[in-house]
């Protein structure tokens, strides 16, 4: 499968080691299933100072990115980007779509993505007008700029590539695939300054563990997240183990 291109545009590129240098979406990069190159708006700029910036008309306080460097950047990291395949352009900000696991799925089987980072105020509007697809947020909250907001986003698109997660992991038993939270997780000593792994757990019995990670991440999705509970259709399994989590916690 040819490699998922992400282009960003974004005046600090450095910051984008955080995803090809480490972690999944690092190996993901090695194993070439990711492509990742950043346009700095400042390399398209015709001044001494290498002006991206300006201050808002209607005035205020703050400062808005100009369209001409934005521009010029976009296009090429664009080019780049439809070179690979079809390719949607997408402005990180909080008045954007929220992101979510199900927005994750249809932006990972969407080809290659370009993904603009503003800073300071945002963006000059025609920009956002002519050259963007879509404008997404991953949640409501200001940030001083698009850069994490677009390495969230990268990171979990990137854990839904074939080949990313190895062997020992899987996107889809990831609990929030199935829209639930996940279980409690566990690991060596057995006895933890007196505290004890659950017994299921060195049962070996794969059956019981398998509903006991299930009753957990349904018992802590009612209590935690209903919102998220609301949204399902339990399956009768699913109804009965959180009937039995519930009743476990006020017998
Ligand atoms: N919630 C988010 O996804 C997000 C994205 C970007 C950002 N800051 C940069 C910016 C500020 C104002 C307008 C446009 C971009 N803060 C939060």
């Amino acid at each position: 499968m040819a490699a998922k291109r992400v282009a960003l545009v974004s005046i600090f590129p450095e910051m984008f080691a955080a995803l090809t240098d480490y972690g999944i979406s690092g190996r993901a990069v090695k194993d070439s299933l990711l492509e990742v190159r950043c346009w700095n708006p400042r390399d398209f700029t015709a001044d001494r100072h290498r002006t991206v910036d300006d201050r808002p008309y209607g005035g205020g306080p703050g400062m808005v990115m100009l369209a001409e460097p934005l521009s010029q950047a976009l296009m090429e990291a664009r080019n780049w980007a439809e070179e690979a395949g079809p390719t949607r352009s997408i402005y990180l900000s909080p008045q954007g779509r929220q992101l979510d696991q199900q927005g994750v799925e249809q932006l990972s089987q969407s080809g290659n993505l370009v993904l603009l980072a503003g800073r300071y105020e945002g963006v000059d509007e025609r920009i956002v007008e002519s050259l963007i697809d879509e404008e997404w947020s991953i949640g409501d909250y200001v940030l001083s700029g698009g850069e994490l907001a677009a390495m969230v986003m990268v990171d979990a698109i990137t854990r839904l590539i074939p080949g990313a997660l190895g062997h020992d992991q899987s996107a889809v038993e990831d609990s929030f695939a199935q829209g639930l939270l996940d279980c409690p997780h566990y690991t060596r000593p057995e006895d933890y300054q007196g505290q004890k792994v659950p017994e299921v757990l060195l049962s070996g019995n794969h059956e019981r563990i398998r509903r006991w990670r299930l009753k957990q991440a349904l018992g802590r999705t009612q209590q935690r997240r209903p919102d998220l509970l609301e949204k399902l259709a339990l399956t009768p399994e699913q109804s009965k183990l959180l009937q039995e989590f519930l009743q476990e916690l006020s017998p």
